[in-house]
């Protein structure tokens, strides 16, 4: 589908109501295609946010132009293709990136709780862009934008990027929710789906959560991430009822040399072998949904490295679309829109 008939279509539906507020769900982005292309044009977009990378320009770019996209994009983009979801036979929904299909539900089934407001999905990089979102909802007569940035845990190189956008918008009046880390329902939903998978697998399995990793440098400059991740990871542990050894926290996806958080995922579950946990379920309650991060290198990269030290790890899918997932952000946004009207 073309990106402009993505953003424009839940605002043109005719059989609504006026709504003059929208809420619009913003995740990361994704490349359009799984080639080295497309995958090249969003990583480029990405990796110039100064909010992602903070090294100074002269010393980045030539680094970005020259060696990092030329090296990286063939080899992500055949990550991509390993996981591209592909259209349905008989038509009835579009497939693509993962992160894109379950981004574009998701705001679906929140419409369906928020029927007084219009919901969109925009995407911080990529399209369907946020900055051009914002443009076509203003355009369609929208005063106000209550922006849900899909991470729970309020990083700057995440959730501050998308209230950059925000600030930039003209016309509209704006408010973003910065975290929903401790949000009750949100925490009830991510236990039910570990609930859910163990009464499937059965529940003696170690429980892993494993959240994106983040340069340390940021934590040391007073990113709330980590922080948030531990209080994230404990609260779902506690309302599963967990003993502190039967869960452990890590960080994946390191990307560069510096130091990024710790422990990383793939050292821990190696640990975890050695200690000789042999059953592993992998949690990854950052991601609202399922992604390159989730599918490809935890589902797969990682699992296949345990199962090669004897153990088998099970990956519990991110919440998607699930009803609790949109009914839990519904209710944030609710709040929030509450308190915004005062
Ligand atoms: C959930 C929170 C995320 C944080 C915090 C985050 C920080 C961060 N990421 C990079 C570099 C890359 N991340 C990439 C993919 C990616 N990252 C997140 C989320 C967070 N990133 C998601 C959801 C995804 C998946 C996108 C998808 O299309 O499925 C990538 C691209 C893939 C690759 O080349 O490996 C990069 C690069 C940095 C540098 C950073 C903090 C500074
Ligand atoms: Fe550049
Ligand atoms: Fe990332």
């Amino acid at each position: 589908m073309p990106a402009a008939a993505r953003i424009a279509s839940p605002a043109h539906d005719s059989t609504a109501a006026p709504r003059d507020t929208a809420l619009v769900l913003v995740n990361l982005g994704t490349p359009d295609a799984p080639t080295a292309p497309a995958v090249r044009r969003y990583l480029s977009e990405f990796l110039h946010d100064r909010r992602v990378v903070t090294l100074t320009r002269w010393l980045w770019w030539p680094l970005l132009h020259l060696v990092i996209l030329p090296l990286r994009a063939a080899k992500v983009a055949r990550k991509y293709a390993s996981i591209w979801l592909p259209d349905a036979a008989d038509g009835a929904h579009d497939g693509g990136s993962p992160l894109a299909v379950h981004t574009q539900r998701l705001a679906q089934a929140v419409q369906r709780e928020l029927p007084q407001l219009r919901v969109v999905a925009a995407m911080r990089y990529g399209q369907p862009a946020l900055a051009q979102t914002l443009q076509v909802l203003r355009a369609q007569g929208v005063a106000r934008v209550l922006a849900l940035p899909l991470y729970p845990q309020y990083s700057t190189s995440t959730t501050a990027s998308v209230g950059d956008v925000l600030a930039g918008a003209t016309g509209l009046q704006t408010r973003m929710v910065e975290d929903y880390h401790a949000q009750a329902d949100w925490i009830e939903a991510v236990a039910a789906s570990i609930r859910s998978h163990r009464a499937e697998h059965g529940a003696g399995a170690h429980l892993l959560f494993s959240f994106h990793g983040l340069p340390q440098r940021f934590v040391d400059a007073g990113d709330p991430y980590a922080r948030q991740c531990e209080a994230s990871a404990r609260a779902i542990a506690q309302r599963l009822g967990l003993a502190d050894d039967a869960w452990t926290l890590s960080y994946q996806s390191r990307f560069g040399r510096e130091r990024w958080l710790e422990p990383a995922t793939r050292d821990t579950l190696a640990a975890l072998a050695q200690r000789g946990v042999r059953e592993v379920d992998v949690v990854a309650p950052g991601f609202a949904v399922d992604c390159l991060e989730t599918l490809e290198e935890v589902a797969m990269m990682l699992a296949e490295d345990f199962a090669a030290r004897g153990g088998r790890l099970r990956y519990i899918p991110c919440l998607n679309d699930r009803p609790a997932h949109a009914h839990a952000l519904a209710a944030i946004a609710q709040r929030a829109l509450d308190e915004w009207q005062g």
